[in-house]
């Protein structure tokens, strides 16, 4: 049995640039990983798939999952594999901005790899990753990286393992085509030099007012997650609702987790770190 965990991506900042005659928009974006994610579970078998945990019901009205997409891309443009049995246990919230879907479809395309004996930077990976989504092929390089293009075009940057991390989601489920669509069409630059965490903080999330504008509830979080003690940076992470708070320290850090499951029994919250 081959077991993943689909990190949950995060945009530690995300400028929209423009618009694209082919329906997307021209983005940089600062993508980071977290240590939380969704587990896959595969082992050769008779091709069942399942999917267990918190927020499976979120996926229940859909056709065609991610992680099946991936998995039959791959045996038609790579390589035959044999019956798989598949489990995904669905930690994170679905349609959130942190990528649940995309991690799962990179971490189901790095298993078939490691099934067929293909190493995990094949460019020909890439090229399955880039059709399932523009975040797909982030999620399959899994380390921090400015994103620009429509997110698909990578080019690493150092991390800043360790870095508490809280996030938090206010249980709206928020679709990106519609916040894109929402985009007022300004082009405020490019995002901002230096290192992970300099750059973001002087950077922006682009999607945050369109996505306000649909859920108000994403600003409640925010102004929240901004006044807690040890916070060094709170925002919305892509197409919202997700945010996410960086702090100076995990004991800060714990300490927010704990207000938010005491006092906000509508939010989501996992207290994580960058990877
Ligand atoms: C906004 C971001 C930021 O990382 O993340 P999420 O909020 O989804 O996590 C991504 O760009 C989302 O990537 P992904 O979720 O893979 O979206 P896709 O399936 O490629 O596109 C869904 C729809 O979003 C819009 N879209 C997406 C990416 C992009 N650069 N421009 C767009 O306009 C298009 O309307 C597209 O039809
Ligand atoms: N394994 C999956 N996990 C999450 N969403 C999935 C999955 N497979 C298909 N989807 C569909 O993809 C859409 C985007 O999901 P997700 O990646 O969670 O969004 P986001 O990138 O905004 O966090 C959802 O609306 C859902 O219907």
């Amino acid at each position: 049995m081959i077991e993943r965990i689909a990190r949950a991506k995060l945009n530690l900042a995300l400028h929209v640039r423009a618009r694209r005659s082919d329906g997307y928009h021209a983005i940089e974006t600062l993508f980071a990983f977290v240590e939380h994610g969704d587990v896959l579970r595969v082992a050769p078998g008779a091709g069942r798939f399942a999917v267990t945990g918190a927020f499976a019901a979120g996926l229940d009205a859909e056709p065609d999952n991610l992680v099946l997409r991936a998995e039959r891309a791959f045996r038609d443009r790579i390589a035959p594999l044999p019956p798989l049995d598949i489990t995904l246990d669905k930690r994170l919230p679905v349609a959130s901005g942190i990528g649940g879907g995309s991690a799962d479809a990179a971490a189901m395309l790095a298993i078939c790899a490691d099934l067929a004996g293909i190493e995990g930077d094949d460019p020909r990976l890439f090229a399955l990753a880039d059709a399932l989504g523009s975040d797909v092929p982030a999620c399959l390089f899994g380390r921090n990286a400015l994103g620009t293009g429509r997110g698909e075009r990578l080019t690493e940057i150092a991390a800043a393992s360790g870095t508490p991390v809280l996030l938090v989601n206010p249980g709206v489920p928020v679709a990106t085509a519609e916040v894109f669509a929402r985009w007022d069409g300004t082009d405020r630059g490019p995002i901002a030099p230096g290192d992970l965490i300099e750059a973001a903080a002087a950077s922006r999330n682009d999607l945050e007012a369109p996505a306000r504008a649909i859920a108000p509830a994403i600003g409640e979080v925010l102004v929240w997650l901004a006044s807690q003690p040890g916070v060094r940076l709170a925002r919305m992470s892509g197409s919202g609702a997700t945010c996410f708070a960086l702090f100076d320290d995990s004991a800060a850090c714990s300490k927010a987790a704990g207000i938010v499951g005491a006092t906000q029994p509508g939010w989501w919250c996992a207290e994580t770190a960058l990877t």
